[in-house]
């Protein structure tokens, strides 16, 4: 079943004071099943914030269309557009955007109650998430008083806690050490195996080969397709870093 289809996507951004245009995105077409988890490569300027944007509902294209299941983004009214972001995805970004005066669990927990659920809900909806993801013991904390993998983490529960449909995540490990983008990389690879669907933007050909498939997107076109089927991950990291050569690596690294 695919989750997310993409077709003919074009953006071009005018500049506001003059007639200038770049054209970000020229003709981007793909399609994510469900349970796919699915990373996103290209040198910078190649368009990949451009494309979550537009996939998060936060900018349109300028051509084409997006359809997240059944439902075509680009038809949904303006004032219908932060419920359904809140209801269908969840995001996880390279600074974390944890809120320093809330606790972790308040955290984790504000789009549920954002969404007006229920108390009793509350506790029985985080708990399980929090413990997969091994912050379970450090709810009563504030950020500050956690590692930046903790922070990550816990920001990826406050992305799962409406369970979503598909999770969108813009360079993840960009602010990480090596041990913590592992763990963070792990816990992707563990609730994607329990089905959870995942978008991410990356940088870094380790975490993309911690992806099922990397997409390249070059001079605003899907470059190349690469799906890692039955291959290790060692052995799936050669091939998007051979990808990457074909590509011209500026701007991309391999840790
Ligand atoms: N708001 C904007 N107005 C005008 N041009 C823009 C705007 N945002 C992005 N661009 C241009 O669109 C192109 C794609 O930018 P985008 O930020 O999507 O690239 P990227 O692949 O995410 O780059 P990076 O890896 O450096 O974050 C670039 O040429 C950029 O200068």
């Amino acid at each position: 079943m695919s989750i997310l289809t993409v077709k003919h996507v074009r953006k071009v951004y005018t500049t506001r004071f003059s007639s200038q245009q770049t054209v970000a995105l020229e003709d981007v077409s793909f399609t994510v099943q469900a349970g796919e988890f699915v990373a996103i490569m290209g040198e910078s300027g190649s368009g990949k914030t451009t494309l979550l944007n537009i996939l998060s509902t936060l900018d349109r294209p300028s051509a084409g269309e997006v359809w997240l299941g059944e439902r075509s983004l680009t038809s949904i009214p303006e004032r219908e557009l932060a419920r359904f972001r809140h209801e269908q995805l969840g995001f996880v970004f390279q600074d974390f955007n944890l809120l320093d005066n809330f606790s972790v669990r308040d955290n984790i927990l504000l789009p549920l109650v954002l969404a007006g659920t229920p108390e009793h809900r509350l506790e029985p909806a985080l708990l399980p998430i929090a413990e997969d993801l091994g912050i379970a013991a450090q709810l009563g904390k504030f950020p500050y008083e956690l590692s930046g993998g903790q922070q990550q983490r816990v920001a990826v529960a406050r992305a799962l806690i409406t369970q979503p449909r598909l999770i969108l995540a813009d360079e993840p490990t960009g602010a990480l050490d090596s041990r913590a983008t592992g763990q963070l990389l792990e816990a992707f690879s563990h609730i994607n195996a329990a089905g959870q669907t995942i978008v991410m933007v990356t940088h870094s050909v380790s975490a993309a080969s911690a992806a099922g498939r990397v997409l390249f997107i070059r001079d605003g076109r899907v470059f190349h397709d690469l799906y890692r089927g039955a291959q290790s991950r060692a052995a799936f990291q050669e091939a998007v870093m051979h990808s990457l050569t074909l590509l011209g690596r500026e701007g991309l690294h391999a840790d």
